[in-house]
């Protein structure tokens, strides 16, 4: 990673992502070139064309508090030496990587370079005084902001900030070297960073105070961006070494926290979804994508037009296909205002928007007839979507992947009317739909290995992280998340009201709790689900029980809000009420409470004051219990991709790793037991009774979660 000017020859080929040992050469290799007479500046680079994406966040967690003080050493050792030290950024300097940066008398990069240090979303800081140097270069402001987000800063903006000196075309190596020989002699002092003050601000303590409250309310509960801020404000009121040690105290802090543990388990779970291998076997070293040049999407409602937008993200052409043409042109004003928006997004944040493909609108099925890809986004109607996936088969070339967007229905059902049941595939994508970035990609009985690698391909070139998972009703998420609002509703039956539940699952670290999300989403959504399985309106069998389906509990809330015309958000009223329909502005709903209050007095419901623990148990503990019945069906291959899907699509808060990592660090034998309590209590919820596989692992003396895969003996694989 050390190279010099002139003399010296040392170059050790860092890793991307450096080790103690790494570490270790660097001092080993400035403290050479200090000695070295010959020597006149050095130049740090790194290999393969890379700078440095900083440490090794392998068995972080392992790593002692030596070690990570040694970096620290390294970058003042650089900073005190009395030769122009020149980082020159090739790529990328993240975390450790900007901090040696940081340490060097002058920073060159090349134009295509990001530069950043993201520790806050692996729940940790930059504990190698890049809170404490960072701010002194470029004022207080925008250290908050680049230490608290952990965003990429693009080399132009960095240049702009004054992060780098220079930016070059090509190569910064060639402009580093040139530039060492130029500053040969010149006096170091102004340039190193621990010696300079930081940049006053004439209302420093009224920003400070501001922006603290700002990173509080964002980080919801996520401690990582609180103490970056606390390090950075350190650098206004400490001189340089007692910010380094304040640094250090917080970074140990969040270091021991399970937090940290637990988003760099999200990072590497995420990460491991990439490498998908099917029960039988089947994986990336057995399948080829099939190139997309075209696709077409069918349905142009909430969820087509961003998927629209999301295909044409990825440079797709689209054809966009409605059933009929007032529907087309609303779908396409929606979708031409749709890219606008994400045209002027881009430009807001100095980014060039690219020209856009203009998708071709279209009523006319023939349109298809030479697409390499369906997306059917059409009302989950199973008979509806049968007829469609028949009329493909017959139009659509042989070898077009047939892709439904389906959120809960059978794939199998689906490929049975097709010609091609091998090229049927479920790509879930998750609202709204340009802007989420979890894909469940579903395979069926039929599906081939082929076509998972297709939609998987594309998912990235989305730039949406694709989980594989099996078919089954509503899949992975959605099969899950049945069970959380299940309990919401049942707790409100039994005394809670939607804005305790609520509070209880944003203090958890959500930013909406499950009513407030299912207003927004629409009630109506689950109300055609529910009605589609038969189990409200027409197709309810007269004298079912209203409480009940099946022998189970039901809750016919949510049901009785629909009828009323309570759609949530969109019509002013649902859980909540709203300053007008559309509104934003949630409150809590008198007429609700009355309401609630009339139902318990017609079914005989005592209202029971409910603690905030079994609001939290109840709702986690029945959607994880879930987790493990979906693991032991083989639906999800592993616990990793059920947390990704959550993190991605549902919003759990990522500090808590996902609700089975969740579950992990709880307990498996707090969990069963607090399960087998509350099933005890509810004997007609079947769905608070603790999986088998959940017993299995406490009797197991529970194993931990990158085992548990393997402790699924009977994968009950679809394909
Ligand atoms: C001795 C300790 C002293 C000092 C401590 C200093 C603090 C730090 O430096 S903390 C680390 C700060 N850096 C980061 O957080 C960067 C994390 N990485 C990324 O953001 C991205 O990987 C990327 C660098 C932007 C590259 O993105 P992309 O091109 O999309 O590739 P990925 O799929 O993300 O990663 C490829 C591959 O590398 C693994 N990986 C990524 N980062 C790390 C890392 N920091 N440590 C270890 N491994 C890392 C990632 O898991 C992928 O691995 P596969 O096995 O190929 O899946």
């Amino acid at each position: 990673m050390v190279d010099c000017f002139q003399t010296l020859h040392t170059h050790f080929n860092c890793l991307i992502y450096f080790s103690p040992v790494v570490t270790q050469a660097l001092e080993r290799d400035v403290n050479q070139a200090n000695s070295d007479p010959t020597v006149k500046a050095v130049v740090i680079c790194g290999a393969n064309g890379k700078f440095s994406a900083g440490a090794d966040i392998r068995n972080f967690a392992n790593i002692g508090q030596s070690k990570f003080s040694s970096l620290e050493s390294v970058v003042s050792l650089i900073e005190k030496s009395d030769k122009p030290m020149v980082a020159a950024i090739e790529d990328l300097a993240f975390g450790g990587g900007l901090e040696i940066a940081l340490g060097c008398h002058y920073r060159i990069a090349n134009m295509k370079a990001r530069v950043g240090l993201p520790e806050v979303t692996i729940g940790l800081l930059p504990g190698a005084g890049g809170t404490q140097r960072l701010p002194r270069l470029i004022g207080v402001p925008a250290a908050i902001d680049i230490i608290t987000t952990g965003r990429h800063v693009p080399a132009t903006e960095a240049l702009k900030l004054g992060i780098l000196d220079e930016v070059v075309e090509e190569n910064p190596i060639e402009a580093a070297i040139n530039l060492a020989q130029r500053v040969t002699g010149q006096p170091l002092g102004p340039r190193r960073l621990c010696l300079k003050e930081v940049p006053k601000l004439p209302n420093m303590e009224a920003f400070l105070d501001e922006a603290r409250l700002k990173v509080k309310k964002r980080a919801n509960g996520q401690l990582s961006p609180q103490m970056c801020f606390e390090a950075v404000r350190a650098s206004v009121y400490l001189p340089f070494a007692e910010g380094i040690q304040k640094e250090k105290q917080l970074f140990m802090y969040l270091l021991s926290s399970g937090q940290s543990k637990a988003l760099q388990y999200a990072f590497f779970a995420q990460r491991a979804m990439e490498k998908w291998v099917l029960p039988n076997g089947a994986s990336w070293g057995t399948a080829d994508p099939q190139p997309v040049k075209k696709a077409a999407v069918i349905g142009l409602g909430t969820m087509g037009r961003g998927i629209v937008a999301s295909l044409l993200k990825a440079k797709i052409p689209v054809v966009a296909l409605e059933q009929d043409k007032k529907q087309l042109e609303v779908g396409k004003a929606a979708v031409m205002a749709l890219l606008e928006r994400e045209a002027l997004k881009m430009h807001q944040n100095g980014q060039k928007p690219k020209k856009p493909i203009v998708p071709h609108f279209t009523l006319d099925f023939g349109a298809l007839k030479d697409v390499d890809l369906v997306i059917e986004a059409v009302f989950e109607e199973i008979a509806l979507k049968k007829e469609i996936f028949h009329k493909l088969s017959v139009i659509c070339k042989p070898e077009a992947l047939l892709g439904t967007n389906t959120s809960y229905l059978d794939i199998d059902e689906i490929a049975s009317v097709t010609d091609r049941p091998h090229k049927v595939i479920g790509i879930h994508f998750f609202s709204p739909a340009h802007i989420m970035k979890l894909v469940e990609i579903i395979y069926g009985q039929q599906t081939s290995p082929s076509a998972i690698a297709t939609a998987m391909s594309l998912a990235k070139s989305m730039g949406k992280i694709g989980v594989v998972v099996g078919n089954c009703f509503g899949f992975v998420g959605n099969r899950m998340l049945t069970h959380y609002y299940d309990q919401a509703y049942f707790l409100i039956e039994d005394g809670s009201t939607p804005e305790e539940v609520d509070k209880v699952l944003q203090e958890f670290g959500f930013k909406m709790g499950p009513l407030r999300v299912g207003d927004l989403a629409g009630l109506d959504v689950g109300w055609r689900i529910r009605k589609g399985k038969g189990q409200t309106g027409d197709a309810l069998p007269p004298g079912t029980p209203p409480r009940h389906r099946d022998g189970m509990r039901y809750s016919p809330i949510p049901d009785m809000l629909c009828e009323m015309g309570r759609y949530g958000e969109k019509t002013g009223k649902g859980w909540y009420l709203y300053d007008k329909p559309g509104g934003k502005i949630a409150q809590p709903d008198p007429w609700l409470h009355g309401f609630l209050s009339d139902f318990r007095r017609t079914h005989n419901i005592t209202a029971r004051t409910i603690s905030q623990d079994e609001i939290l148990e109840r709702c986690l503990y029945s959607l994880a219990n879930e987790g493990f019945r979906i693991l032991s069906d083989g639906i999800a291959s592993c616990p990793e991709a059920i947390d990704t899907i959550y993190i991605n699509g549902y919003a759990w808060p990522r500090h808590t790793g996902g609700p089975m990592f969740y579950t992990s660090q709880v307990g498996l034998p707090k969990v069963l037991a607090k399960l087998q309590e509350y099933a005890e209590a509810n004997p007609d919820i079947p769905s608070l009774q603790p999986s088998p596989f959940l017993q299995k692992l406490v009797a197991l003396g529970s194993p931990p979660l990158k085992e548990w895969a393997s402790h699924v003996r009977s994968q009950n694989s679809k394909l």
